[in-house]
C-alpha cells in the first residue's frame, strides 16, 4: 500500500506527465502546420492535432486520478483521460478502459480479483472572479469532496489532509486526502461517495466518474450495436447513466463513430444547458446536444391542442404516406426522345407497367424517381443497342437528363418540396379527404385543417414536415443517439429519432411516471417500436440519488394514481427534510430556505407564479425568474442548479456565449427578467421562481411547491407534473398547500 508521502511523488509524476503531454501536443501542432503533403491530408492531420491539443487543455482543473485499484499485480490509477510520461508509461488509465470495470463492479460477492481499492479527495479552485483574483479554493466543482483533516474514519489509511502543489495548471485540484475502502464491505457505498451524492448542488450538472455504482456501470458499457431503454424514477441517474454511455461509446468505437458520430436529445435548452459541461469534462468535445425543436427547426405558430393531439397520432404517417404516393400518376402518351436521326420511343402501356413495378417496390419517393429515370434511360439504351449501335456514359448522361424524360418524371413522378406538399394537405379539403380517407374521422380532419394556405408551422407542423422529408430521402444518420425524457415524445415524435438510428443505437432513457404531455407513453414496449427499436431490452433503475427518502416516500404515495405500472424508487439518502404548511407564507418559506447552503426553487403553476413573484419581489427577496412567452416555454435565466453568489443577471441571457455543442436558444425562447424596478437589488440570487412545467430534469437543494392543488388541476396529466415538481429537492421539500391541501 502506498503512503502519504508515496502518493505525493505519485501526483507529482503524474502532473509532471500531463505538463509533457500537453507541452508534447502543442509542438506536434506547431511542427504538423509546416509539414508538406497533399492539402487534404495536411488538414486532417491539423485537425487531429489541434483537437487532441484542445482535449488536453480542457478543464486543466479537473483532477487527474479519482480512483486507484490494485489487480493481478498492478496499482492502476483511474481518471478521467489517459496520462502517459514521455516514456510512453501509462500513469493514469482512462475510466473507460476494460480494466477500469472493475474499480466499478467489484464488490463483496465478486472481487473481481481486486486486492484493494482507494478512493482519492479533491478541492477544486474557483474560476478567477471578474477583479482578476482568485478566491479561496472550494470543496466542488469534477471531484470528491473535500476530506477534513483528523476526521477520516478509521479504515482509511490517510492520517492527514494532503495538499499538492501542481506545476504548469495554473488552477488545479488540490488532493486532499483518500480512502481505503474496507474489503469485507466491497460494494457498500464509501463516505465519499455518500458525500458526493449528498452535496449541496452548485452549478450545472457534473460527470459521475468517480463513484459510477456497478449497475450504472453495466448499462453505461452496453455495446454500441445494442439499444437500451432505461426507465429510471426521479434521481436515479439517468440522465448521468446516458451521457456517461455516449463517452464511453466514443471512446470505444471512436473508429466506427467518426463518421456519424452520437447525438443528445434533451426536453428543452434549458435541461441542455444545465448537462452541457458533462460530456466536454469527460474530455468529449464533438457530441451534439439539441432538443427536438433544434433538429426541427423552430416554430413560426402557436400550438392547437386539439389538432396537435391528431397531428402527433401515429395515424399521420399513414396519411402523409399516401399524400406522398398520390403525387405518383400513371404515364400520359408514350415517351419519344430524338438522338440524331432517330426518334426513340417506348409506348405509354410500358411507362405505366414500368410505373406500377417501382411502386410495388415502395422505395423512398427521392429514390423511386431515380429508378424510374434510370429505367427508361436503360431501356432506350436496349432500343439504340438492338440497331448494333453502342451508348456510352456521355450518351446515357444527356439522356435521362434530356427534356421528354424530365417531363415524364415530372408527371408520372414529380420532386416534392414537403413544406408545398403540407401546405396543400392542411388546406385543401379534398386533397385531405383523400389521404385520410378511413385513417382520419372527417371530425378529425376538420380539426387539423388550416384555414389558409399557409407555411407558418407549429411544433407539430414540423414534424409532419420531417415525416414527409423522410418518405423523400433518408436523413442524416447518427451512430448513435441518446434520448432523454423519451416518456413525453409523441409516436410522430419517436418516428423522427427512428428515421435517424435507421443503423445505429439507442439510448432511451425515461419515466413512464413523469410523463406529462398529452401522447405520454403509458408503457414502454409499443413506444420502443414507434423508436425503431422494439428489440432494445427495458432495465429498471430504482436507486434514486437525488430525492432523500422522506420526500420521495412522500411523493412515491402519487405513484398508484398516474396510470402507469413502473417501481417504486427507494432512496440512497436519509438527509432531507419535508414539510406540510396549510397556510402558504411563501416569502417566510424563502427566507427560512436561504439560512440553508444551495440553490432554491419556488414552484408553482405559470399563473401563480406571477403573484408569488410579486409578493417575494416586495418582500425584498427578488428571484430569478423563467416563464412562458407566448411562443413556448423558456430556459430559466438563472441556469437550473445555479447558486451561490451570484447575480439574477448573470444569469442564462440570450446574449450569453452558449455552452459548446449545444443549441443557441431559439427565437422566442429568450429568457424574460423580471423588471427590478427603481432598486434593482437582487435580495435573493439563489433563488429560481420557476413555472412547473419547466421543472423537468432539473434539481435544486431546497424546492418550495406553492399549491400543488392548482398544479394538478392545470392540465389532463397534472398528477405526474406534480410528481416531477416534488421530486425535484436534493435535500429540502417545503409545500405550502394553500387552503384547500390535497390528498
Ligand atoms: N453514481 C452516482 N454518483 C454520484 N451521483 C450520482 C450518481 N448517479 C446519479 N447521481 C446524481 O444524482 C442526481 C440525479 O441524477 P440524474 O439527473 O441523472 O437522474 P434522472 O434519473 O435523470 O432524474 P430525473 O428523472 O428526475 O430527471 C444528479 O445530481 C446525479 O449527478
Amino acid at each position: 500500500m502506498l503512503s502519504l508521502a508515496d502518493e505525493l511523488d505519485y501526483l507529482r509524476r503524474v502532473r509532471a506527465a500531463q505538463n509533457w503531454m500537453l507541452d508534447h501536443a502543442r509542438m506536434r501542432v506547431a511542427t504538423g502546420e509546416q509539414i508538406a503533403g497533399d492539402r487534404y491530408t495536411a488538414e486532417t492531420l491539423g485537425r487531429m492535432l489541434k483537437s487532441h491539443a484542445k482535449e488536453l487543455a480542457s478543464s486543466p482543473e479537473a483532477p487527474p486520478y479519482f480512483g486507484r485499484m490494485d489487480h493481478d499485480g498492478h496499482q492502476y490509477y483511474i481518471g478521467r483521460r489517459r496520462i502517459t510520461d514521455a516514456t510512453g508509461t501509462a500513469l493514469v488509465i482512462d475510466w473507460r478502459a476494460p480494466v477500469s470495470s472493475r474499480f466499478y463492479r467489484a464488490g463483496a460477492r465478486d472481487r473481481l480479483g481486486v486486492t484493494a481499492r482507494r478512493r482519492y479527495g479533491w478541492i477544486l479552485p474557483l474560476p478567477t472572479t471578474p477583479t482578476g483574483s482568485t478566491p479561496p479554493a472550494t470543496p466542488t466543482g469534477s471531484a470528491l469532496p473535500a476530506m477534513p483533516s483528523g476526521s477520516l474514519p478509521p479504515a482509511t489509511l490517510t492520517g492527514s489532509a494532503l495538499s499538492a502543489t501542481p506545476t504548469g495548471f495554473a488552477l488545479s485540484a488540490t488532493l486532499t486526502g483518500f480512502e481505503d475502502e474496507d474489503l469485507l464491505s466491497f460494494g457498500e457505498p464509501g463516505r465519499l461517495l455518500a458525500e458526493e451524492i449528498e452535496r449541496p448542488r452548485v452549478g450545472p450538472m457534473r460527470d459521475i466518474v468517480a463513484t459510477i455504482q456497478p449497475d450504472q456501470d453495466e448499462l453505461v458499457r452496453t455495446s454500441l450495436n445494442r439499444s437500451l431503454c432505461v426507465q429510471g424514477g426521479p434521481g436515479t441517474g439517468k440522465t448521468a447513466v446516458g451521457l456517461h454511455r455516449a463517452a464511453y461509446l466514443l471512446y470505444t468505437y471512436r473508429e466506427q463513430l467518426k463518421r456519424n458520430g452520437v447525438l443528445i436529445i434533451g426536453p428543452n435548452p434549458a435541461f441542455l444547458n444545465y448537462i452541457a459541461a458533462v460530456l466536454p469534462a469527460l474530455g468529449e468535445l464533438d457530441v451534439r446536444q439539441r432538443t427536438l425543436t433544434g433538429l426541427l427547426g423552430t416554430p413560426r405558430a402557436p400550438d392547437d391542442p386539439a389538432a396537435d393531439l391528431i397531428k402527433h397520432d401515429p395515424r399521420m404517417a399513414a396519411v402523409l404516406a399516401r399524400a406522398v404516393r398520390a403525387t405518383v400518376r400513371p404515364p400520359t402518351g408514350d415517351l419519344v426522345v430524338p438522338d440524331g436521326s432517330v426518334r426513340l420511343r417506348i409506348p405509354e402501356s410500358d411507362l405505366i407497367r414500368m410505373v406500377d413495378k417501382i411502386r410495388s417496390e415502395d422505395p423512398l419517393h427521392g429514390l423511386g424517381r431515380e429508378r424510374l429515370r434510370a429505367r427508361v434511360t436503360a431501356l432506350l439504351a436496349r432500343r439504340i443497342e438492338s440497331r448494333g449501335e453502342s451508348t456510352g456514359y456521355a450518351w446515357t448522361q444527356r439522356i435521362s437528363r434530356c427534356a421528354p424524360v424530365r417531363a415524364l418524371l415530372d408527371q408520372a413522378w414529380p420532386k416534392i418540396c414537403p413544406a408545398d406538399l403540407l401546405a396543400d394537405l392542411l388546406s385543401d379539403t379534398t386533397t385531405l379527404a383523400t389521404a385520410a380517407a378511413g385513417i382520419l374521422t372527417p371530425a378529425e380532419q376538420v380539426t387539423i385543417r388550416h384555414r389558409r394556405r399557409s407555411r407558418r408551422w407549429s411544433a407539430a407542423d414540423l414534424v409532419l414536415l420531417d415525416e414527409i422529408a423522410g418518405l423523400l430521402d433518408h436523413p442524416e444518420p447518427f451512430g448513435h443517439i441518446v434520448v432523454d425524457e423519451a416518456q413525453d415524445l409523441s409516436p410522430m415524435e419517436c418516428r423522427v429519432i427512428a428515421r435517424r438510428s435507421r443503423h445505429g443505437s439507442l439510448t432511451i432513457l425515461g419515466d413512464l411516471a413523469q410523463g406529462t404531455t398529452p401522447w405520454a407513453a403509458r408503457d414502454w414496449p409499443a413506444h420502443l417500436s414507434h423508436l425503431g427499436h422494439p428489440e432494445a431490452p427495458t432495465i429498471a433503475l430504482t436507486r434514486g440519488f437525488r430525492v432523500p427518502a422522506e420526500v420521495l416516500n412522500y411523493a412515491n404515495r402519487l405513484l398508484p394514481s398516474l396510470g402507469v405500472r413502473v417501481p417504486e424508487t427507494t432512496s440512497f439518502r436519509t438527509d432531507g427534510s419535508l414539510t406540510i404548511d396549510a397556510h402558504p407564507d411563501v416569502p417566510a418559506a424563502v427566507r427560512s430556505a436561504l439560512t440553508h447552503e444551495g440553490s432554491i426553487a419556488v414552484i408553482a403553476t405559470a399563473p401563480r407564479l406571477q403573484t408569488v413573484i410579486t409578493e417575494l419581489t416586495a418582500a425584498g427577496l427578488q428571484p430569478a425568474i423563467t416563464e412562458p412567452t407566448a411562443t413556448g416555454p423558456q430556459p430559466p435565466n438563472t441556469k437550473p442548479t445555479a447558486t451561490g453568489p451570484q447575480p439574477v443577471s448573470a444569469g442564462l441571457t440570450a446574449a450569453d456565449p452558449q455552452p459548446a455543442n449545444t443549441e443557441p436558444n431559439a427565437a422566442g425562447l429568450a429568457p424574460v427578467t423580471l423588471d427590478p424596478g427603481p432598486d434593482p437589488s437582487p435580495v435573493a440570487p439563489r433563488v429560481t421562481a420557476l413555472p412547473a412545467h419547466l421543472a423537468k430534469g432539473l434539481e435544486f437543494d431546497h424546492v418550495i411547491v406553492v399549491n400543488p392543488q392548482e398544479i394538478t388541476e392545470a392540465e389532463p396529466r397534472g398528477l405526474n407534473r406534480l410528481y416531477v415538481v416534488l421530486t425535484r429537492a436534493v435535500s429540502r421539500l417545503d409545500v405550502l398547500t394553500g387552503v384547500s391541501p390535497p390528498e
